[in-house]
């Protein structure tokens, strides 16, 4: 199959098209003028990739695309049997019909689109990924290096952008990608969430390292239990890594250790971070108002450095950060200096506003069960007095997380306020009170149901004393609030400023 645009710069080295369980049809020297995944986006011209979905089978679009003027179309054995009919009006139309259809398309896209920041690295796991990433980005920063990072909030860094995934489907990815590369990026840390994985999106990335930075309950609505959900995170390693690649471990994580052994199993250099036995060894973890100190071991040497970030699992953010920088070939010494200069990512411990009396208001993205837990029992060392919480759960999500995250709200924190958290199509009350009844379930503590969460908010600025501290929890750089179809202007460190400002009387 010819193409008439795309550049073909360096891209991952292919897998041979047998490997797909390849079959072919139709004109093969067809011209290709794009790619698309969805049969609204197709141009004449287009290779359209009818992928097998949750809802639906794309090849139920085939018929629209070639109306389209799809001259090529992608699928698997199921597709193209939905689809016989349509096709065989279509006889010129090529069609490649392989076991694999998103991993195809993966490379397909790369090769497509055919460029990418020389330098790429991506994290994986349940709750720090936009961290380690945004972490990884600044280090290079510090360096003098043209970089990005990418994923939840976006690109930032050099470059900055919207993004719709955490980790983008493969056409919008390689675009992406290739845009970043002609505008000068030559590093690139992106993340690699489960939804990402399991769908190949990122099979047609060269990585030069990956990290894992833990394993816990999120998208069970997605995969079908926590095994399915820890083996699309190990696609990082036993599929994507490239095998001269690096592996940054946390070995705190129970899971930690399997994941080593896939990458080892690859052949990757591994670097192992954590508290216990490991290459890169948190000694000790100092904590203020503002920060904290951190004791590191690498090679036999201690290290001190300052972190201005609040929270404990911050320094194991950073340690992965610290790998998958020395992971591209950059002398450690260089990357520790670096450390003492990095600021909170966007809404990840965010010091939002301080009330007159000293008490400061954090935002935070835990929207897990684990992370309210780890975000709270994080804070309690930076504070004197009470933790006064807020928490709520999103809609058409895990259902099973609501409880458990009511529950780890009220074990952690002195004062609860539950409220609402992007409701999308349910009703949000029927959220609040399975919110409600996990923090019932906790003796000694009553949570306090307020729905509207600029009260919530509100409410909970008002309960600071001095030496007491407020954690918003669940949206952190988000700037709405997704309420049916509807995505009211909502921003937690905003209202939080407007909140104090109100209590200090500042506000008219
Ligand atoms: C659950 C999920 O991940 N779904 C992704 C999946 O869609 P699907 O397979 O379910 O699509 P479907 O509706 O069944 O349709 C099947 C196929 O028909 C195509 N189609 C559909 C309609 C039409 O008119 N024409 C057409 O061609 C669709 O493009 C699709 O390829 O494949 C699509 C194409 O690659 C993705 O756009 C879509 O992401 C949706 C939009 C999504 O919201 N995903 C979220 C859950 C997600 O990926 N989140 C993670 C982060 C999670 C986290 O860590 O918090 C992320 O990386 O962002
Ligand atoms: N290393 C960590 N260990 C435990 N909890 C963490 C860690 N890093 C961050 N968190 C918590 O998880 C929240 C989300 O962090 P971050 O956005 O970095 O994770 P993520 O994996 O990118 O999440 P998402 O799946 O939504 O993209 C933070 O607000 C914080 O509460
Ligand atoms: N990437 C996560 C974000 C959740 C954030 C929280 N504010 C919510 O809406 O549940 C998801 O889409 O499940
Ligand atoms: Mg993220």
């Amino acid at each position: 199959m010819g193409q008439t645009s795309g550049n073909l710069g360096p891209v991952p080295a292919p897998r041979p098209l047998s490997e797909f369980g390849l079959h072919a049809r139709g004109d093969w020297d067809v011209q290709i003028t794009g790619v698309s995944v969805d049969s609204r986006d197709v141009k004449t011209g287009h290779l359209f990739a009818a992928l097998p979905g949750v809802k639906a089978h794309g090849a139920e679009f085939i018929q629209y695309a070639l109306r389209m003027g799809a001259a090529a179309i992608l699928t698997d054995p199921q597709g193209a049997e939905i689809a016989a009919k349509d096709l065989a009006s279509y006889p010129e139309v090529a069609v490649v019909v392989v076991e694999e259809p998103r991993a195809a398309l993966a490379y397909t896209s790369a090769l497509w689109f055919g460029g990418q920041p020389e330098i790429m690295v991506a994290a994986t796991g349940t709750n720090g990924k936009t961290s380690v990433a945004t972490f990884t980005r600044q280090i290079w920063e510090e360096l003098g290096l043209a970089a990005v990072n990418f994923g939840t909030t976006g690109v930032e860094g050099a470059v900055s952008a919207p993004l719709n995934h955490t980790t983008p489907e493969p056409i919008t990815l390689h675009r992406l990608l290739a845009k970043l590369k002609a505008e000068g990026i030559t590093h690139a840390a992106m993340e690699a969430s489960s939804h990402g994985l399991a769908q190949n999106r990122l099979d047609g990335v060269r990585l030069m390292a990956a990290a894992f930075t833990n394993f816990s309950q999120d998208h069970l609505d997605y995969h079908k239990d926590f095994d399915d959900y820890f083996n699309a995170k190990a696609g990082l390693f036993n599929r994507v890594l490239a095998d001269e690649g690096t592996a940054v471990i946390n070995t705190d994580d129970p899971r930690g250790k399997d994941m080593q052994e896939i990458a080892l199993d690859r052949g990757h250099r591994v670097l192992t971070i954590g508290h216990g036995d490991c290459d890169m060894r948190i000694m000790g973890q100092r904590y203020d108002a503002t920060g904290q100190d951190l004791l590191f071991e690498f090679m036999g040497e201690n290290h001190h450095a300052r972190l201005n970030l609040i929270g404990g699992f911050q320094a194991e953010n950073i340690l992965a950060a610290t790998g998958l920088v020395i992971g591209t070939g950059i002398e450690p010494q260089e990357v520790f200096q670096t450390l003492p200069h990095l600021t909170t990512v966007r809404g990840r411990m965010q010091l939002a506003a301080t009330r007159a009396n000293g008490a400061p208001v954090f935002v935070d993205y835990s929207h897990t069960p684990e992370a309210v837990a780890t975000a709270l029992k994080a804070l309690r060392p930076h504070v004197m007095g009470k933790i006064v919480v807020l928490v709520g759960a999103g809609g058409d999500r895990d259902t099973s997380k609501r409880p458990l995250m009511g529950r780890a709200a009220c074990e952690n924190a002195d004062v609860v306020f539950v409220t609402d958290d992007n409701p999308r199509s349910e009703d949000p009350a029927v959220i609040r009170a399975a919110v409600m009844a996990g923090c019932a379930e906790v003796e000694g503590i009553t949570a306090v149901e307020v729905g509207d969460r600029a009260e919530a908010i509100l409410r909970g600025v008002d309960a600071l004393g001095p030496g007491d501290a407020l954690l918003i929890c669940g949206k952190g750089h988000e700037t709405g609030q997704v309420v049916g179809d509807q995505v009211l202007p909502f921003d937690d460190c905003e209202q939080a400023s407007v909140a104090v400002a109100a209590l200090e009387g500042r506000l008219t």
